[in-house]
């Protein structure tokens, strides 16, 4: 039993827990059926404050499990413990875990506390308001109220519960057959890759002498970045030395020095990700307008939890989405650019930043090794350089959102099962053994979103036992090869870029019969 802390006080109700959240602003969280008062732990936590502000009020178990090695849950959390979680099986009303949402991670205030954005009104709704005035949020923060959270009924309890046990049983498996250990032979192999590609870069830029070697330069560049991102990936997820300051050192060494990339941007986003999987309202990753919505409640002008922000659904967005699946490729191939933009203002704006010097230093050196490199290219060949480099890693964000775009996006509530949700919200790549290199490791999403710890290069072999537990516990395992899993995304942006066409053209309808009215 962890000793308690100075808030214990011994057995914890589930009504208590939610009045405590609710009217005192604690951030509770339950871990194996005990409760943990992290009101004090919020801004000092690695993986960062929104990653606990979206399990209050819930049972973090499977999470913490996934995302802490062992010291944190055997030692750490019991300084936070204040007492036994009493689940009086009572059932608590959708409404009430909806204001603990909003209490816990509006952290700008909402003044009258009302529940910031839940989409469930009929689709047909979201999309008639927003022809009614396709510029003007049809969401705001209080129409949104007067919808109903996703409920706990559409679930069977047994079955998560079931799911949850097999998936625990899963993971011990996996321990026990050594797949948390990293091998780092398989970290020679990426350095020779990566090296290779980074002196060759080099190599022509140098001495070239003709616009294809140039432009072979410009490729193996592009090539180096992509590559070095799945290594900044694992460092991300402390997979590669599982120490903390060691995997981010060289986490800001690949992601910043070496891609001029924000590696503290990349994991606050990142953990979010992975704890609120294709939550549209909270999800960074599938938060692209104007140029792609993933699902048609965007249309509603949803509060972004992650920006803090209403994202509008705006004329722009009207205008892209209807092109979506058009823009996929076109949009992903300038992606980078993106990425240079949100590294930036993470690092002026955000208010914690763990390496901030060091990052801030490391993609300095960065602009100034690339601003050499491109000195020895022709002036004619400098905007062609730069594209073409940048655009090659293309296929890294295709990768990214092939593992979710096409995938579900209903919030299913609390109660759904981590392993369950995972599941659900994430498809893998099925591609031959030979190529894991180019997909690095992405193409197991659904795996590593199950076992974040896992290192990349164990993840092939987690595979087989994923399958048995799907089977197991009766749940689709989406894993498609490369051309149907793009047919999939390519798919559901068709989908919703087709609502928001007919959208726009009763739009304009409306519009012009109004404009008729009033001349006439
Ligand atoms: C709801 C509760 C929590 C959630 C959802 C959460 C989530 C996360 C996530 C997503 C990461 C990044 C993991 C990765 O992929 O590498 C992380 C890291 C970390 N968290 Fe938490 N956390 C929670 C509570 C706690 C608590 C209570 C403690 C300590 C008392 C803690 C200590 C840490 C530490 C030390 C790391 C860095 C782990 C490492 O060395 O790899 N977390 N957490």
């Amino acid at each position: 039993m962890p000793s308690k802390s100075k808030y214990a006080s011994d057995y914890i109700t589930a009504q208590e827990l939610n009045r405590r959240i609710n009217e005192q602003n604690q951030a509770l969280v339950i871990y194996a059926k005990k409760v943990y008062r992290l009101d004090k732990w919020l801004k000092f936590h690695p993986g960062g404050e929104l990653a606990i502000r979206h399990m209050i009020g819930k049972d973090a178990t499977d999470a913490i499990n996934a995302f802490h090695p062992d010291y944190v849950k055997t030692k750490n959390i019991h300084t936070f413990y204040i007492g036994e979680y009493v689940d009086e099986d009572v059932h608590i009303p959708s409404a009430n875990t909806d204001s603990v949402k909003t209490l816990t991670l509006n952290k700008k205030g909402n003044p009258d506390n009302t529940p910031v954005n839940n989409i469930t009104k009929p689709i047909l709704s979201a999309i008639s308001s927003s022809i009614t005035s396709p510029s003007t949020p049809s969401t705001t923060i209080s129409s949104a109220s007067q919808s109903t959270q996703p409920s706990d009924a559409k679930l069977d309890l047994i079955h998560q519960a079931r799911i949850t046990k097999a998936y625990r049983e899963l993971d011990a498996r996996i321990r026990s057959k050594g797949l948390y250990k990293t091998h780092y032979i398989n970290y020679v192999y990426e350095m020779i890759r990566f090296g290779t590609l980074f002196a060759l870069a080099w190599y022509f830029a140098l001495t070239g002498t003709s616009t294809l070697h140039f432009l072979t330069s410009a490729v193996c560049l592009g090539a180096f970045w992509h590559q070095i991102a799945f290594t900044a990936h694992d460092a991300g997820h402390n997979g590669i030395t599982h120490s903390l300051p060691v995997d981010g050192f060289i986490g800001v060494m690949t992601a910043d020095l070496c891609g001029g990339l924000s590696m503290g941007w990349w994991k606050k986003s990142h953990y979010v990700h992975h704890l609120v999987t294709n939550e549209i309202e909270h999800d960074p990753d599938l938060q692209q307008l104007p140029f792609f919505a993933v699902s048609i409640n965007f249309v509603k002008s949803i509060y972004s939890s992650y920006y803090e922000r209403i994202l509008h659904f705006d004329r722009a967005a009207a205008f892209f989405v209807q092109f979506q699946h058009f823009l996929y490729y076109p949009v992903l191939a300038f992606g980078r650019f993106n990425l240079y933009f949100l590294s930036i203002s993470h690092i002026i704006n955000e208010e914690r930043v763990a390496f901030r010097k060091l990052e801030l230093f490391s993609m300095g050196l960065y602009w100034m090794w690339f601003s050499y490199l491109l000195s020895h290219i022709p002036y004619s060949l400098i905007i062609p350089y730069i594209l073409i480099s940048h655009m090659i890693t293309v296929l890294l964000h295709i990768q990214i959102t092939l593992s979710h775009y096409g995938m579900s996006t209903e919030e299913l509530g609390p109660k759904e099962a981590f392993a369950a949700k995972m599941l659900r919200t994430s498809m893998d790549v099925d591609c031959p053994k030979w190529l894991d290199w180019l997909h690095g490791g992405l193409q197991f999403q659904t795996i590593h979103h199950l076992f974040p710890r896992v290192p990349r290069h164990n993840l092939r072999e987690c595979q087989q036992y994923v399958r048995e537990f799907c089977k197991e516990v009766g749940i689709e395992y989406h894993c498609y090869g490369f051309v149907k899993s793009n047919g999939i995304v390519l798919d559901a942006l068709k989908d919703v870029a087709n609502q928001v066409s007919l959208m726009n053209k009763v739009a304009k309808g409306i519009a012009e019969k109004e404009l008729r009215h009033v001349s006439g």
